[in-house]
Order: C-alpha cells, then structure tokens, then sequence
C-alpha cells in the first residue's frame, strides 16, 4: 500500500516539487496540502498548481484526516503549528531557533518526527566525510564554509552549512558555538580553531556547499552541488516511508537513508 502522504506548504518552491515528485511515485500517494490560510491558491488542484496536470486534490488549510505521513516543507512558525497535528512527520524547514527545535523534538516523544536540513543523498555522505576529514586534518588546517542559493532563500546561513559545520566542529570535538564567526568585516583576522561560514545570496542557485581545509602547504576541498530541487524531494518521501513505519523518536537522514539501503546508495534517481 502506498504512503499517503499530505504536503504543507504546497505552493512553495519545495512543497510543488514534492507534490509533483508524489504524483509520479509508486511508494507514495499525494493525499493533500496545505497552503497559508487565507491563500489565493486555497481550493486549487494540486496536480496543476505543481504543473504536472489535474490530480483530483484540492490545496486546503488542513491535512485531511487520512493522511499517513506530513512533509513540512514551510517556516519555522508554521512549522512549530504544525506539531499540533500530531501525525508522523517529515521536517525540512530550515532557520529553527533553539527553542522551536525544542519544540519539535517534544512533539518526536508522540509521534516519529524526521527532521534534517537537507535531504540529498550527498549531503548526508558529506557529513559523515567532514566529521573524519576533520579528525584526522587536525587542528592545523583552518576550516572555511561558503555557500550559495537562490535569492528567495530567507535564512541564513543555510541549515545544511550548520549540519556540515556542526560536524567539523565534533570532528575536533568542539563545539560550533565556541568556533563558528559568521563572515568577516572590518579588522577581522583570523583566530585558531575558527571556523568560518559565509553566505550568498543570488539568482536561482538551487543549493552550494563548499567545505574547506587549508594549510600551508594544501587545501582540501569538499563540494556539494544540488542542481535539482527533485534530489531534496525524493529524499522526503523516502523519509515519509521511513516515518510511516517508525516509532515515535526524532530520527535524521542517517537514520532514513540506512534503513532504505544503507551506504550504496543508487542515486536521487532511485524510482521512489
Ligand atoms: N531539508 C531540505 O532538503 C530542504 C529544505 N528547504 C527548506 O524548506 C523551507 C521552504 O523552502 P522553499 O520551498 O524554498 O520556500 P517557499 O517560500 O517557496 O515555500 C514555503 C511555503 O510555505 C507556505 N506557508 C507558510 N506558512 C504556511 C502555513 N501556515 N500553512 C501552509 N503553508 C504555509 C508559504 O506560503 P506563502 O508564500 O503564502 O507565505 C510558501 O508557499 C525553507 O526553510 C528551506 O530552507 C529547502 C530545500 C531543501
Ligand atoms: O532554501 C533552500 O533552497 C535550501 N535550503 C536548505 C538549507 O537551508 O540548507 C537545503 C538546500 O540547500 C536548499
């Protein structure tokens, strides 16, 4: 039986890839979404407002009742609204204070709850490379992140910058808080153990991460380049699989991506 799944935030950037991604899938149902309350789109068929053709279901204010899993893909304050429905869920919204993400791991004491700031395969592999590049680098290669989206992306840095951060900064066990300096200006040099992250914002970059260690005598450089939203929206509906079977908890996508195959993956491209 396929996971039915209800889209919030529809008639997002997002929340249109994964209705279209969704309506072409064969482990997953498209069973509704949301849109903001008040919204000109409320009513419209999901299937045109993506642009993949009528689907026969309707953008509303709720979920419908029969939904198996929720996608999240909106703000933090909607998304911290959101818990109240109290159904499996998968989280991609990024720019989360401290105190939503409390909230949010609350709500994972009921329900399963994945949430991860990127849901790319690469990503996720990334993170784990970053961790051990850091180990092992050690302390005397200085540690640079920068990265690139779109003009509509509202916060900053990137959730992804912060996960591929976090994981440097555990590598040399410490924590970010201690090392991360967020751009540079004016009289600026350089402490030990830094690890700076930088933003951009322009035109329709779909998502960049540039994580680099530099020495004296080399840099190592790792990149991710997401060219298509459809990588981030096939990774949430194999998380809504993952989510439709799981006990309550708060789960990421290490969790999701070893339970549908583990480290060889096939690809974004998998058919879901
Ligand atoms: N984890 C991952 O892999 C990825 C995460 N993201 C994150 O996902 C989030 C969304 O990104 P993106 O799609 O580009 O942003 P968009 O602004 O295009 O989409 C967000 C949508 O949420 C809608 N919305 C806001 N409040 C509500 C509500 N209460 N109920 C229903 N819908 C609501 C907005 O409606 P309106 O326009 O009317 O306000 C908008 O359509 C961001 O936090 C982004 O960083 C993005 C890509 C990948
Ligand atoms: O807003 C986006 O577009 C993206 N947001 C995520 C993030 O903040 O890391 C993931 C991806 O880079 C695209």
């Amino acid at each position: 039986m396929p996971v039915r799944v209800a889209v919030l935030g529809a008639a997002g950037r997002m929340g249109r890839e994964i209705c279209r991604a969704a309506l072409e899938s064969e482990e997953c149902e498209l069973a509704g979404g949301t849109v903001r309350p008040g919204s000109d789109d409320l009513g419209a068929d999901l299937g045109e407002l993506c642009g993949a053709g009528r689907a026969g279901v309707a953008a509303t204010e709720d979920p419908p009742q029969d939904a198996d899993v929720l996608i999240d893909f909106t703000t933090p304050e909607a998304t911290v609204g959101h818990l109240a429905y109290r159904k499996p869920v998968v989280i991609g919204t990024t720019g989360l204070a401290e105190d939503e993400r409390a909230e949010i791991e609350a709500a994972a004491g009921n329900v399963p709850v994945v949430l991860a700031p990127n849901m790319s395969v690469g990503v996720n592999l990334l993170v784990e490379m970053v961790r051990d590049l850091a180990a092992r680098l050690g302390a005397g290669y200085d540690i640079e992140l920068v990265e690139a989206h779109h003009r509509g992306k509202r916060d900053a840095p990137s959730g992804t910058a912060l996960l591929l951060a976090r994981a440097a900064a555990e590598g040399r066990n410490r924590r970010l808080e201690d090392v991360a300096v967020y751009g540079r200006h004016g009289v600026a040099p350089r402490g030990e153990g830094e690890i700076g992250i930088h933003a951009v914002r322009g035109g329709a970059v779909v998502g960049e991460h540039r994580l680099t260690f530099y020495s004296e005598g080399e840099e190592v450089e790792v990149t991710h380049r997401a060219r298509s939203r459809r990588t981030f929206a096939t990774g949430a509906l194999r998380a809504a699989a993952f989510a439709a079977q799981a006990e309550p908890g708060l789960y990421t996508m290490q969790d999701v991506l070893e339970w549908s195959g583990g480290g060889g993956f096939a690809g974004d491209s998998r058919p879901m």
